[in-house]
Parts: C-alpha cells; sequence; structure tokens
C-alpha cells in the first residue's frame, strides 16, 4: 500500500503569510531592525513548515512578504502578494516599535495574529498592545502572542509557549482557509425528521465560507444501472472486500434474514455505491474517459452526507460500507485521507466531523450519543461495579450502522497504546488490523433493504474529545465539547449491555473529564447537556483547538471541559469580560457576527 497525497479540490492549499514589521524610521532605527525582524519571520516560516501539515499529508506552506513592513505602502505589496499565492492565514512579527494602522493586516476574512516579541531593547509588547487595540477599535480581531520571559534581542529562538500558541494559532486558521469555497454534499435529503439534516444554508455560507450542494440518492441507481463508475476498480475493491471485510452473524429472525443470494448482491451493490458517493464528492477523471465528463467533475465536496433512512434503506441495502470505508484511513487503493460522511445526512455532525479532521488530520468518529449507563443501572443489570475510569458511569457511543475502521483503536502509538492516527503514520499492518478487528453485521429488521454494518468497540484509554455543533434560533451555531477517555469494560458487562441495543453496531464507551463544574460535574449531566442525538469524536485532546477555531468562525462555545491555561481566542474577547469567559465569548461572537457577511 502506498500512502497517497493528493489535493482532492478545485484550488490551491491555503498558506501561511508572514508579515515582518518594524518601526519606518530610517536613519539608524529601521536598519538596525531590518535583520533581526526578518529572522523571526524565517524562524516562524520555518517552525510551521516542519510542524504542520494539511489533512492530506502535504507539507504547509509559507509565504514571507517581500520586504519588511514600516508602513502602509509595504502593508499594501504584502496584501498583494499574498492575494497572489493564496495566503489565507497572516502571521505578523515584531521585535519592536511600529505603528499600528499603519502597518497591520486588515483583511478582515484572513485570521490574524501578531507575535510581539519579549524583548527589552526595543519595545515589540507595546506594539502588540498598540495593534492589538487598533484591530478591536477596527472590528478586526486578532490573536495576541507574547513570550512570557524576556529574550535578549536577536535570540532566534521561539520558546515553547510561544511554539504552542503559534500552532494553535495556525492549526485553527488554516483549517478556516481550508473550509472556504469548498462543499458541503446532501446524498439524498433530510432522514427521518432529524432537523440537523436540513442543509443551513446560511450557516454553510456566512460562517464557513462554504456552498451546499444536492444531490438526489436516485443519482446512485441511475449510476448504478448505467454503469457510471470505473468497472475496473469495482472488481478490484469487490475483491479487496471479499478478502478483507469479514461477514458476521445474522441475528435477524428466520423471517427477517436475506438469503445467500440476496447478500452477495448486496455486497455487490454497496461497493459500488461506496465508489459513486466518493465520486459525486471530488469526481474521477476515468468517468471522463468513459465519457461522462459532467460527472467526473465532482462536487468540489470536502464533506458530505448520505440520508439512507429511510428513502433509500426501505428499499435498497444501507449506506454503511460507504461510509465507514470512505471515513476510514485506507481502502482497496491503499492508505489514503479519510473523507468526511456523515450518516443520516446530518450536516452539523458533517461540520463537527470536519473541524476535528483539519484540526487532528485523522479519522472521526462519527456516533449516536445512545445511553448513560451509570454505576447502579450497571449493577442492576449486569450485577457488576463499573471500576477505574469507568466508575462515575459511560456514555454508550454507537452509531446505528457504520463508524470509520480507525475507530477500532487498532493502531498503536510510540509507547504501543492504541490510537487514531493521521494516515501518513498509519502502517500496513495497523490498516489490517483494523479489517481485523471489524465483523460486518446484516443490517437488522431497521433496514429492509438490507446492507452490512460494522461490528467493532473501540480500544479503550485512548484520549478522546466529543463534540457537536448545534443551531439554535436567536443565537445561530453553538459548539459543545467533551474531552475524556474512551474505555474498555469487562466482557461480562461489555456483552450484557451492547446486546440490549444492538449487537451488530460499533460501540465506544466513553467518559468525560469531570471538574465538578456544571456539566461536567458528572457523567449524567454531561449525556444529558448534549444538544442532539449525534456527536463527532476525534482522536486526543483537541478542544482547545475546536475553541481557537470556533472563536476564527464567531461560532460561541456552550459548553466545554478545557483547562482555562490551554483556551486561546482573540484578544478582543477579554473586552467583552474577563470573569465570565462563556458570556464573553457568546457577546464578542454575537458583535462580529459570522465571518463572511
Ligand atoms: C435505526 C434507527 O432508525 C437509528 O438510525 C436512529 O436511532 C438514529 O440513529 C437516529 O439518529
Ligand atoms: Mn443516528
Amino acid at each position: 500500500m502506498t500512502q497517497q497525497f493528493v489535493n482532492r479540490y478545485k484550488g490551491s492549499l491555503p498558506k501561511i503569510g508572514i508579515r515582518p514589521v518594524l518601526d519606518g524610521r530610517e536613519g539608524g532605527i529601521r536598519e538596525s531592525l531590518e535583520n533581526v525582524t526578518m529572522e523571526m519571520a524565517k524562524s516562524v516560516a520555518q517552525l510551521l513548515t516542519e510542524k504542520l501539515r494539511h489533512s492530506n499529508g502535504m507539507p504547509v506552506e509559507c509565504v514571507i512578504a517581500d520586504t519588511t513592513i514600516g508602513g502602509v505602502a509595504e502593508a499594501a505589496q504584502a496584501a498583494e502578494k499574498f492575494r497572489r499565492e493564496g495566503v489565507g492565514v497572516s502571521i505578523s512579527v515584531t521585535p519592536s516599535w511600529c505603528y499600528p494602522t499603519e502597518t497591520i493586516d486588515t483583511d478582515p476574512t484572513i485570521p490574524k495574529a501578531i507575535w510581539g516579541f519579549n524583548g527589552t531593547e526595543r519595545p515589540g509588547a507595546v506594539y502588540l498592545a498598540a495593534a492589538m487595540s487598533a484591530h478591536n477599535q477596527k472590528g478586526i480581531p486578532a490573536f495576541a502572542i507574547y513570550g512570557n520571559d524576556v529574550q535578549d534581542m536577536g535570540d532566534k529562538t521561539i520558546t515553547p509557549d510561544v511554539e504552542q500558541k503559534l500552532l494553535q494559532f495556525a492549526k485553527s486558521a488554516l483549517a478556516v482557509a481550508t473550509l472556504r469555497g469548498k462543499s458541503y454534499l446532501s446524498m439524498g435529503n433530510v432522514s427521518m425528521g432529524i432537523a440537523s439534516c436540513i442543509a443551513d444554508e446560511p450557516f454553510f455560507q456566512r460562517y464557513l465560507g462554504m456552498r451546499n450542494e444536492y444531490v438526489d440518492m436516485t443519482e446512485f441507481v441511475r449510476r448504478m444501472e448505467l454503469g457510471i463508475y470505473d468497472k475496473d476498480e469495482y472488481e478490484k475493491a469487490l475483491q479487496w472486500t471479499k478478502d478483507n471485510c469479514r461477514e458476521g452473524d445474522d441475528v435477524n429472525p428466520p423471517h427477517l434474514k436475506r438469503t445467500r443470494e440476496q447478500k452477495d448482491g448486496d455486497w455487490q451493490t454497496i461497493v459500488k455505491m461506496a465508489l459513486i458517493a466518493r465520486d459525486l464528492m471530488i469526481g474521477n477523471p476515468k468517468l471522463k474517459e468513459m465519457g461522462f465528463g459532467e460527472e467526473a467533475r465532482g462536487r468540489n465536496a470536502i464533506a458530505a452526507g448520505f440520508q439512507g433512512q429511510r428513502a433509500w434503506t426501505d428499499y435498497f441495502p444501507t449506506g454503511d460500507f460507504l461510509e465507514a470505508m470512505l471515513t476510514s484511513s485506507f481502502d482497496w487503493n491503499g492508505i489514503r485521507e479519510p473523507f468526511v460522511v456523515a450518516t443520516e445526512n446530518d450536516t452539523l455532525n458533517a461540520v463537527t466531523m470536519l473541524f476535528g479532521s483539519l484540526l487532528t488530520n485523522s479519522a472521526q468518529l462519527f456516533a449516536d450519543v445512545r445511553t448513560y449507563w451509570s454505576p447502579d443501572a450497571v449493577r442492576r443489570v449486569t450485577g457488576q461495579e463499573l471500576s477505574g475510569l469507568a466508575e462515575n458511569g459511560v456514555i454508550h457511543l454507537i452509531n446505528s450502522g457504520p463508524a470509520s475502521l480507525d475507530w477500532t483503536g487498532q493502531a498503536k502509538a510510540e509507547d504501543g497504546s492504541p490510537t487514531v492516527k493521521p494516515f501518513w503514520q498509519l502502517t500496513e499492518e495497523e490498516a489490517q488490523a483494523c479489517l481485523d478487528a471489524t465483523l460486518w453485521r446484516p443490517a437488522v429488521d431497521f433496514f429492509r433493504g438490507g446492507g452490512f454494518s460494522t461490528d467493532f468497540t473501540t480500544r479503550g484509554g485512548m484520549p478522546a474529545t466529543m463534540a457537536r455543533v448545534n443551531l439554535v434560533a436567536g443565537i445561530g451555531p453553538v459548539l459543545q465539547i467533551a474531552e475524556g477517555y474512551t474505555v474498555e469494560l469487562p466482557d461480562d458487562i461489555h456483552n450484557i449491555l451492547d446486546k440490549r441495543t444492538d449487537q451488530t453496531w460499533p460501540t465506544t464507551w466513553f467518559v468525560p473529564n469531570l471538574n465538578g463544574e456544571g456539566p461536567f460535574r458528572d457523567v449524567y449531566s454531561v449525556m444529558n447537556a448534549w444538544g442532539s442525538n449525534h456527536c463527532a469524536v476525534s482522536y486526543g485532546h483537541n478542544g482547545a483547538d475546536l475553541i481557537t477555531l470556533a472563536s476564527m468562525l464567531r461560532i460561541p462555545v456552550c459548553m466545554h471541559n478545557v483547562p482555562a491555561e490551554r483556551i486561546f481566542r482573540p484578544s478582543a474577547w477579554n473586552a467583552f469580560g474577563t470573569s465570565d469567559p462563556e458570556g464573553a465569548d457568546y457577546r464578542a461572537c454575537g458583535v462580529y457576527g459570522p465571518l463572511y457577511k
């Protein structure tokens, strides 16, 4: 398996623009700053190029302004260069005093940060503070980066606290820039009256800079019947599926069991559906060779959802295979970037998955937030005690169908612990282990058209972040975040709880980190405060990055358990109140409104 680094979308990948800003006074001052300022820019560019990658595995490119910026003419030249080069993120750096309104970046839709060097020879901090007040006065929020400890002028090291902020800012800002101009593709429409399946166009357009595309699910029928898919790839994919996707027990009563012949037909259909869904999202040059130029172009979709229930699943096999395989880091073509595809066309869970995917560069878990199991309830039905991380109760995340196979947790971190990795770190053996840990179980009675869902249990001990964007009338979008851990329950507990629901579906047992505050006072309250039936889960504790990203998009965070010291928002947020950061976030997002007007 070769790892594939490709840009799937039209247009180039966004770059980070670095702006070396200085005091423009010639005749000694400017000259003394030229070199040291340019060096700061270069070291930031080097750091970001080394440490950040796009979700497709390609390194992030930085563009440094051609000259240092001492005044408005040079600021305009830098802006022009950035436009030409496709810059979507801007970072200004300075070790000195400069003239704020003459030098700042004023493009309102490009997320921006300023690193003011903490030194004594020249007042970088004075510029930083004055520039932030200029940004705030103009209504163009920016992030302030100021090192904790004084450094000597000319010291090229980026201290760990500055590095951390640069990376947190740049990662989130790149996500903002990556979303812009891409599409969300609804394959089908509203599933079973779930409101978040309604693609809210003003939300996509104004908050994310995205467009909405739609295809009816009959398009799958047309492409299957007319053979509008790559036949060679189909044969390869079907054989690979036979070799790697193990069929599990059929738990349907005899009168609902599909015959062997029907099941064999279902496998063929679902493999075709996976090819077609991908082609609908990003196109496929093979289709052009076959005479289908329009179909070959795709929809430039960075995320999609498949309605399935019930218009499709009452008659055809479920979309579980397409959802599971596309959202995994590998398929019959090898190891590759996972796609973002939401079950039930839950557009808001897709957006949450998209955030997680751009921030962690790894596969996302789509799940129903299905059951809170208290220690008492577990004792009552199993006679056993929950222990360890699970001792205060657990949340059963279980999608009614599929989930990304990466979430079996079969990949291993350096210390051997289970993990979900960026695809370029995944080995062939790990991809195989994920496949081996998954059973494809014939769909149950909800799904009259058959199909196969993914049955696995996620490995315990993984740091994970559960999140969800909700739309609330009168507010707009809000984001909720719960950092925690996956846990494994002993077999004599797991089996009983799993069988009470639907054993053919993928289970992730999740325990949020409790901190005694608000909904995080206990596990029950986290479940009780969840704003919808679904969540998206990322590997790792990326709540702080989600908060930074949300602030850039002006989406207030209504619930989180991220420690205060990891929170990084534009400095303007302080002006909305410092003793109640959650209220300040709402007020700031309300005042600034969506990023794209
Ligand atoms: C099978 C059921 O219809 C499920 O799909 C339902 O519980 C959901 O997942 C709703 O999000
Ligand atoms: Mn669901």
